[in-house]
């Protein structure tokens, strides 16, 4: 079988940071190690495990990456996970802050939850595999969202993700200044994960908004604090589906920008919990939550086998 052209995965290039002062940084430190503080990995650990890794899978929940973990491994072939028969995934470094599992070149690790944890997930991965050497993998958040004018547990691939504001820029304070950045997504990426899923998932493309918070930056009418009432909050929920936003959550921004910086292939695929034009609770039962909460996964666990299938056949060619 030809591999899909798509999906080729043969002409690659080394990830990359984009610090001209890692070695300063290394100097200073006690041991004259590069220190991955909240991973509890360093320079000096044996990092060459990580070489072989092609997709970094990351979402908020430390079960959804635990349970996602055990389902790479059952998934793909033994010859693509190298996991003895049996074996279950189990975690890497530290587990005080992030849980992290690698199976074959699939690693994961959850982000918890907002932009900050994120960000500081994303400095310490990029690091750990450019350290490693590991050759262009892609990046892919898996989470959970409220949809504006989806149906519910529908999975909505983003094109790009804008903030509170509806701007396409993931805006952060550096030295005293603000500073912007680009929230395009990888267009390539999205295209073979949708091809992969073969519309076994429902999924929709459309923007992602990420908010610093859960109930005024997305205008829920339920939190403690609430100063804006339900005309207000359907004026900007429908200005946002105008704009052409399909889902709220709390992390694409980060994760679009910082891949984007440093040219990683990136896709974020999460999935509608509500519908937030009917309401702000949870209206569904907790069967259908945790049925659409493995729906990202279930997706991405196509597009690995698609992925690579097409890899096992480029390399036989
Ligand atoms: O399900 P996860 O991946 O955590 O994503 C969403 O859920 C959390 C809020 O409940 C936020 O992190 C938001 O982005
Ligand atoms: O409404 C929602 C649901 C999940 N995650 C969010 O950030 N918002």
């Amino acid at each position: 079988m030809l591999a899909s052209r798509s999906f080729s995965r043969l002409a690659t290039r080394s990830i990359s940071t984009r610090n001209p002062h890692a070695a300063l940084a290394r100097s200073e430190s006690h041991s004259g190690e590069d220190v991955l503080f909240h991973l509890g990995l360093s320079s000096a650990d044996d990092l060459s495990q990580f070489r072989d890794v092609k997709y970094f899978l990351t979402g908020g929940s430390r079960g959804r990456i635990r349970s996602l973990a055990n389902k790479v491994a059952t998934t793909l072939p033994s010859h693509v996970t190298g996991l003895p028969f049996g074996a279950s995934p189990t975690p890497i470094g530290s587990t005080d802050r992030y849980e992290m599992y690698k199976v074959g070149p699939v690693l994961m690790a959850n982000h918890n939850m907002g932009i900050p944890t994120t960000a500081i997930l994303l400095h310490e991965v990029t690091k750990l595999l450019s350290l490693a050497g590991a050759d262009d993998p892609a990046f892919i958040r898996l989470g959970t969202s409220g949809g504006i004018g989806v149906t519910p547990g529908t999975v909505v691939v983003s094109t790009q993700a804008v903030n509170g504001m509806i701007e396409p820029s993931y805006d952060l304070p550096i030295l005293g200044k603000m500073v912007k950045r680009d929230t395009t997504l990888h267009e390539g990426l999205a295209a073979e994960i949708i091809e992969a899923n073969g519309g076994a998932v429902p999924l929709e493309r459309g923007m992602t908004m990420a908010t610093d918070c859960f109930y005024e930056g997305q205008g829920r009418l339920d939190g403690a604090i609430c100063d804006y009432d339900e005309a207000g909050k359907m004026e900007f929920l429908n200005r946002a589906h105008a704009a052409g936003v399909r889902n709220i959550e709390m992390e694409a921004t980060v994760f679009a920008a910082f891949t984007k910086q440093l040219g990683i292939r990136s896709a974020v695929c999460c999935v509608t919990l509500l519908d937030r034009l009917k309401g702000d609770q949870h209206p569904h039962s907790h069967e259908e939550i945790v049925e659409w909460d493995e729906r990202p996964g279930d997706m991405i666990l196509q597009y690995l086998l698609k992925s690579e299938a097409a890899a096992g056949a480029e390399r036989a060619a």
